[in-house]
């Protein structure tokens, strides 16, 4: 392992996903005061700005370098948060990718269930268990809707937005299990030790960030 190169106190290391938050976290930090700009479809995995460094990650992987303090902070939905399981500090909801994690099944289905097809089975596993649903789960990666469409499984867990996903597909929402937004994250430690970049940087968030549903 290469030892990681000493840095300036107040030097940020940022873990940023991705995806359709990329572009909406960076937009925010600038104006917060942090000036950056991650181009779409860059091959960089790593971009340094003034005082700080991103480090783009798959969604899943942004818990796990905050809590591990490789990165200081980062921006990921509450979704994959609670999914991971992760112990860090979380001061601010920031609003966008705001969404909901429902129980689906096809429109009409009344058939016990037993098998549930998801990309967050300890969400789901909780789900489930608090209501004495002896269903197993099966972890899956991306369309997860075709599951309960194919009998690969008789429900599943996933985001619902709009809603198109749905209808587009002949499936409705049973339950939803939780709203899910962005959450501005924290290593507890990098709290202490980078108090004065953080902490005003928190306070900065706080009153730009639009609360989901406003
Ligand atoms: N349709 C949606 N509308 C609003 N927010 C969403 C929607 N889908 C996902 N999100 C939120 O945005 C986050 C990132 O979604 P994105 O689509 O970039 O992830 P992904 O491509 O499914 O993840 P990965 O490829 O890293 O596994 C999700 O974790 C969730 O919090
Ligand atoms: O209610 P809607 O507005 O239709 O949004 C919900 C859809 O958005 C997400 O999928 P995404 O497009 O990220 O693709 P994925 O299944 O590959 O994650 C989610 O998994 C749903 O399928």
């Amino acid at each position: 392992m290469t030892p990681a190169p000493a840095r300036a106190p107040g030097h940020l290391i940022l873990a940023l996903p991705k995806g359709r938050i990329m572009q909406e976290a960076t937009a925010l930090l600038s104006r917060a005061g942090l000036p950056m700009s991650v181009p779409e479809g860059s091959r960089a995995l790593r971009h340094e700005f003034p005082g700080v460094t991103v480090l783009e990650l798959r969604n899943q992987d942004v818990p796990v370098y905050v809590d591990l303090g490789v990165a200081d902070a980062g921006i990921v939905g509450k979704d994959v948060l609670l999914e991971s399981g992760r112990s860090v500090y979380e001061p601010v909801d920031l609003g966008f990718a705001a969404c909901r994690l429902s129980l689906i099944r096809e429109v009409g289905a009344t058939g016990p269930v037993r098998r549930v097809g998801t990309k967050y089975p300890r969400m789901a596993r909780e789900y489930l268990d608090a209501r004495g649903i002896p269903a197993e789960t099966v972890k899956l990666s991306g369309n997860i809707e075709l599951a309960a469409l194919t009998g690969l499984a008789d429900a599943v867990v996933d985001l619902v937005q709009t809603g198109s996903t749905l209808r587009a597909n002949n499936l409705e929402e049973v339950d939803v299990l939780f709203h899910s937004s962005a959450r501005f994250i924290v290593n507890r430690a990098a709290l202490k030790l980078r108090r004065e970049r953080l902490r005003p940087l928190i306070e900065r968030l706080r009153e730009l960030a639009v609360p989901a549903g406003a």
